[in-house]
């Protein structure tokens, strides 16, 4: 029996800044693929070629992935200045709908860095263009030089709420993660949970309070060797079974898989 599909959101780049490309990244494949048991379907995330109702019918879970450019800040009612860098409208466009369609019908999805992002801003929150800017805050962002091991290496620790959903499923309070981000919350969305937190206040794992199915989100990278990471490996497993599970007709919410 096939496993069941899940719709990876790509990002659209100009391969060597002229050759247009709907990418994702192979680390999310293998983590779809290997960790959370699932088919890895990229999606051209543009609705001038698939619609948010087809993406519901043709996918049983979703992951919104990392990507650069960030969600326009008129999708949270704030106007465009140049710390908010560069946009990916149709992007803009699949993914705030998706996450809300997502949250209303239980339908399964794990969100990563700009994805954690469009969690947030999809239920009404907003984003601070450059965090590293505020008093207090960590820069967050990656070594603008080095090899990709220090790029995704481990820099700071997030804690999670004790008893919460995160702590439940990673069975520590503390753990370590990479960080390669510039925005950040500044407020959050309508049902958003902060439930983990790095040392400067920044939230990083958030889940959607009420909602059917699954809806965690982490602003970290756990597809960077998520096999050999203990954080990664049951993020992407209870991500799978929430999917397996919308497939075979059944909604599991956050604690259920925990
Ligand atoms: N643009 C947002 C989100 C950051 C993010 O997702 N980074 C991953 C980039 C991976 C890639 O380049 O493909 C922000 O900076 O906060």
């Amino acid at each position: 029996m096939a496993r069941p599909i899940v719709g990876i959101i790509t990002n659209h780049y100009l391969l060597n800044d002229e050759y247009p490309v709907h990418a994702g990244g192979v680390m999310n494949t293998e983590a779809v693929s290997d960790l959370s048991g699932c088919i890895p379907m990229l999606i051209p995330t543009d609705p001038k070629y698939v619609s948010v109702t087809e993406l519901l019918e043709t996918c049983d879970g979703f992951l919104f992935t990392g990507g650069r450019p960030n969600v326009h800040p008129e999708e949270y009612g704030e106007d465009e200045t140049d710390a908010h860098g560069e946009f990916d409208r149709a992007r803009d466009a699949i993914a705030l709908a998706l996450v809300r369609a997502c949250v209303e019908r239980g339908q399964p999805f794990l969100g990563i860095c700009r994805g954690f992002q469009e969690v947030n801003v999809a239920m009404g929150g907003s984003l601070h263009p450059e965090i590293r800017d505020l008093p207090g805050r960590m820069n967050h962002r990656m070594p603008p030089d080095g090899t990709l091991e220090e790029k995704f290496e481990h820099r700071h620790t997030v804690s999670f709420t004790d008893g919460g959903v995160f702590h439940r499923l990673m069975g520590a309070q503390e753990v370590m993660t990479n960080t390669l981000h510039g925005q950040g919350i500044k407020t959050s969305g309508s049902r958003v949970v902060i439930d983990g937190r790095a040392p400067d206040g920044t939230p990083e794992a958030i889940y959607i309070d009420g909602a059917p199915g699954f809806t965690l989100a982490v602003q970290w990278h756990p597809e960077y060797e998520a096999a050999q990471d203990p954080v990664s490996r049951p993020l992407f497993a209870a991500f799978g079974e929430a999917t397996h599970a919308w497939a075979d007709g059944r909604k599991l919410r956050p604690a259920q898989v925990a």
